[in-house]
This record gives structure tokens, C-alpha cells and sequence, in this order.
């Protein structure tokens, strides 16, 4: 499949990927959007989780509106500079309490459409967010990406510290090897609990499960983020963290994750 190069112009594409659900994919998919975009990079995110797209509201866009192209689709943008744009099936929804009721290959289309007729212009970076698990929509992102001109890809896995979510990223691991995308890193999210006042951090959970992965199964580990009730703040109304909430315990966390995808 061709891809129009004129439409888009993508130095790298992060998949992001977890084993469960609710384990932060969404919400460290945003949080290192907005990381990026604050750097100056040109990024876009692309929202391939069909049946729950949360991208929308995470970005405070949720009344944006997709518009046609006589090449494509325009992602809706964030800012007026046109630097940080979002596409979600959330935007092509009439309500927010609409469902989206499809089998395999509707859902494959659809994915090949988000793949290959958008106009993004040129990005640094296209973080693209997945359902959990390895599903359909894995899939057709996968076989798209290696017919499209996004040459330069590979995967970010997100999961919390618990044996249980831990269990499911190694499942990531044999999924990504087996379709043969590289792994840039495993990111523990909701780390511990962070004090905002005395900055103690308690680990409500195990410890460590997404280090231990990562060393066990010749992964980097990009780093961990506690669970700050800031950052929920923020993730709900769509809020850029690293922007207002300079001295949260999350803040240098988040920072240094980015620095290593980066690199
Ligand atoms: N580090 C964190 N600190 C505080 N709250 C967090 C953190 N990470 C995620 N959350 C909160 O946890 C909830 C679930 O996050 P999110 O929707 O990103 O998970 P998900 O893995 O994308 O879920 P799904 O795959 O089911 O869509 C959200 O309400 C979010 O605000």
C-alpha cells in the first residue's frame, strides 16, 4: 500500500502498549504527548482504542471536530500552532455514551484508514494508544505500519508494579517479537504512592514488578511514575502536567522517561 507523502512525514511512531486495562496506557500516552509538545517537538497521537477512546476528553478536546481533506483527514489540533494534534474514534462518535459495536474487519478498516489517510504534515513524533491486550486493533496497526511509509517504529509497554498486570506485559513481549516490532521500553506506572506533602513514597502495590521485567527479559526500563493524585487531576480535565505541576513528586519521574525515549 502506498502512502501519500505529501499527507505525512513521520520520523517515529511509539506504540504503546499494555497487557490490562486501567493500568495507565492512556494517561502516559497523554502525559508524554504533552512532554514532547512542551520540548517543541511536532507530535501526534492517534487513538486506535475503538471501543473506549478516553484520548479526546485526556486532551480537553472533546467536542473536536475531524475535518475531510481533499487528502485526508486533519486531526484535530490542541494548540493553535498546530504542533500537538489528536485523532480518536471519539471524534466521529454523535455522543459520548455512543458504542462502538464492531467485529474484526470493520474495525480493521477503520484502523487502516486512522494508518494511512491522515494528514498529520511532518511529526517528530506519532504516539499511537492501543486497547488492552492483543486484539484486532493490534493487528491491523501492525499490518498497516509495515505497509506504510512509517519506517522508523516500536513499542512502549506500560504496566503497573503487580505480578497480575506484569504477567500480561510478558504477553506484550512474545507479541511484539513475534510480529517483529522492536521495544523501546517498559514504563511501571502507579509506582508507589507519593506524599505531596512529606514526599514519602509508599508502595500500595508490590514493588518493582516493571523493573524486574524489564532486567529479566533484556528490556530497558524507561523509569517509574507514582501515582499522584495531581496527575489524576490533570489527566481529568485534560490538563498538561509537566506544565503546572512543577513540584510534584511526578514531575522529574515523567521528565526522565522522556529523556530516554528520546534518546
Ligand atoms: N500515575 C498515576 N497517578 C494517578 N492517577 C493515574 C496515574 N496513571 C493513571 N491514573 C488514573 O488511572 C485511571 C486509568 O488510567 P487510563 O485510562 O490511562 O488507563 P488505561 O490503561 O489506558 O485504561 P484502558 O486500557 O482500559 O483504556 C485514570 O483515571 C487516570 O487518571
Amino acid at each position: 500500500m502506498e502512502v501519500d507523502d505529501q499527507k505525512s512525514n513521520v520520523k517515529k511512531v511509539f506504540l504503546v502498549l499494555s497487557g490490562k486495562g486501567g493500568v495507565g496506557k492512556s494517561s502516559v500516552t497523554t502525559q508524554l504527548a504533552f512532554a514532547l509538545y512542551e520540548k517543541g517537538f511536532k507530535v501526534g497521537v492517534l487513538d486506535v482504542d475503538l471501543c473506549g477512546p478516553s484520548i479526546p476528553k485526556m486532551f480537553n478536546l472533546e467536542n473536536g471536530i475531524i475535518n475531510q481533506s481533499e487528502t485526508g483527514w486533519i486531526p484535530v489540533y490542541y494548540d493553535n500552532e498546530q504542533r500537538l494534534g489528536v485523532i480518536s474514534i471519539g471524534f466521529l462518535l454523535n455522543s459520548k455514551s455512543d458504542a462502538v459495536i464492531w467485529r474484526g474487519p470493520k474495525k480493521n478498516s477503520m484502523i487502516k484508514k486512522f494508518m494511512t489517510d491522515i494528514c498529520w504534515g511532518d511529526l517528530d513524533y506519532l504516539l499511537i494508544d492501543t486497547p488492552p491486550g492483543t486484539s484486532d486493533e493490534h493487528l491491523a496497526v501492525m499490518e498497516n505500519i509495515k505497509t506504510s511509509n512509517y519506517c522508523n517504529y516500536s513499542a512502549i509497554l506500560v504496566t503497573t508494579p503487580q505480578n497480575l498486570s506484569v504477567n500480561d506485559v510478558r504477553r506484550e513481549i512474545t507479541f511484539c517479537r513475534k510480529v517483529g516490532i522492536p521495544i523501546t521500553g517498559i514504563i511501571e506506572n502507579m509506582s508507589g504512592f507519593t506524599c505531596p506533602h512529606c514526599k514519602d513514597c509508599t508502595y500500595l502495590f508490590t514493588k518493582q514488578g516493571g523493573k524486574i521485567l524489564a532486567d529479566n527479559s533484556n528490556c530497558n526500563f524507561l523509569g517509574a511514575i507514582p501515582i499522584d493524585p495531581n496527575l489524576t487531576q490533570c489527566i481529568e480535565t485534560g490538563q498538561e502536567f509537566l506544565a503546572t505541576l512543577k513540584d510534584s513528586p511526578c514531575y522529574t519521574n515523567i521528565k526522565e522517561v522522556v529523556d530516554k525515549i528520546i534518546e
